[in-house]
């Protein structure tokens, strides 16, 4: 009874136990109203099967929205593998895991996510086609950082423009935190357009390609260490490494105007929007910003084209641009704006699903 408590806002939730491959994980599906669930596999040394569960539960009804605001025709969905990427992989394991995602026949796909690679999951795509973001070898779109770095890129367009009423980056100031796939592209791009940093990571070698080439580059670069990154007078907070990243304690160091990155669940909890608003700091919703990496590997379902890809993530510029002046009109912070418009967006294809509902034939299906 108190495990459907917990699960009261998914549809399913599948407990994956493979004694030989050594395989425990989790497959949740939040909402599939817009279409089959769609979502990563993290694999982590989760400490119990609680804070898997909390993980999944989590992450899958975050999808749920990602997906409702890139308009794509996917519900939400994620998996977590419990267990070390570095000390617990084994081809069997992922084969195993892609056994578990074709028995729920087309109802979830899946690929990378932390701690898993693309290449992991060509040992899944031996036992199920219901993998994406899988290498250009195998015929997929390969590195899904591009389109997310682009999609961070559109959302700094769309939210200096609100706010200084200009697209052009050149002298304008952003403290970025993490320089990994997404982040370290994200600044070059900026870099490019001459604008100037204030970067921090916890791995120094690429801090050091960053500087290296910035050198050839029209902006600038300041490394600053580790929590001084929320400090930092910039105009612009770019969060692209870890989530919770926003919270009671670093809310009050931000000297930012806006907050656009592309980690997931950048805040802790969603009254944080409130208090950005409070403090006149204009929050782009993370789930709308880094949709470019969902984009593409739901692009892979209909023959990979890359041109639609990032036509599709051109759109998160407009998508912002209406949550902003929805937020601004009914003086709600951008995450309740954002929120509304989603569980709207699914409601209407609810409705629109039943008015059509003649059209499909019943599951009776006696021979
Ligand atoms: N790669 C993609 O297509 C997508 C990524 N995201 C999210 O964006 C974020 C970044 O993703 P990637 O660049 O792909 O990951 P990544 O693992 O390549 O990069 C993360 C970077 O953050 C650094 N880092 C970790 N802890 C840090 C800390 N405490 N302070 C400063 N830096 C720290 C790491 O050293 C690494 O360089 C993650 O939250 C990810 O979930 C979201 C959607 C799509
Ligand atoms: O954007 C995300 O957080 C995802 O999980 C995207 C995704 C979906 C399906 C496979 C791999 C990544």
């Amino acid at each position: 009874m108190l495990e459907f408590e917990r699960i009261k806002d998914h549809e399913q939730v599948v407990f994956c136990n493979d004694p030989k491959s050594g395989l425990k994980a989790i497959i949740a599906i939040h909402d599939t109203t817009l279409g089959p669930a769609l979502g990563g596999c993290r694999m982590r040394p989760y400490a119990t099967v609680d804070e898997a569960v909390e993980d999944v539960l989590r992450l899958s009804k975050g999808m749920t929205y990602k997906c409702a605001a890139a308009d794509m025709d996917h519900g939400g969905g994620k998996s977590v593998i419990i267990g070390d990427p570095l000390k617990d992989k084994s081809p069997d394991l992922f084969r195993s895991f892609g056994q578990f995602v074709e028995s729920l026949n087309g109802r979830f796909y899946t690929g990378t996510d932390m701690g898993t690679t693309p290449e992991d999951f060509v040992h899944s795509l031996k036992e199920t086609k219901n993998i994406v973001g899988i290498p250009e070898a195998y015929g997929g779109h390969g590195d899904s950082s591009v389109p997310t770095a682009q999609g961070v890129i559109y959302g700094l367009k769309a939210t200096a423009k609100k706010v200084w009423g200009t697209e052009v980056f050149q002298d304008m100031s952003f403290a970025i935190q993490g320089l990994g796939k997404v982040g370290f592209k994200v600044a070059k791009k900026l870099l490019e357009d001459g604008a100037n940093l204030f970067v921090t990571d916890i791995n120094k070698s690429v801090i050091k390609e960053l500087v290296n080439q910035a050198e050839h580059l029209p902006g600038k670069v300041e490394v600053v260490k580790g929590d001084d990154i929320y400090s930092a007078p910039a105009d612009v907070f770019v969060p692209c490494a870890l989530g919770g990243v926003i919270n009671d304690e670093t809310i009050e160091k931000l000297k930012v105007k806006a907050v656009v990155g592309s980690a997931n669940n950048q805040l802790l909890e969603d009254r944080l929007g409130d208090i950005l608003k409070e403090r006149g700091i204009l929050y782009a919703p993370d789930y709308i910003v880094n949709a470019g990496g969902l984009i593409q590997v739901a692009d892979e379902l209909h023959h990979p084209n890359k041109e639609r890809v990032l036509q599709q993530t051109r759109a998160i510029y407009d998508t912002l641009v209406q949550i902003y002046d929805h937020a601004d009109r009914e003086n709600w912070s951008t995450v309740h704006a954002s929120n509304v418009f989603c569980d709207e967006r699914i409601e209407n294809r609810k409705q629109r699903n039943s008015f059509f509902s003649a059209s499909i034939p019943p599951k009776w299906q006696i021979r």
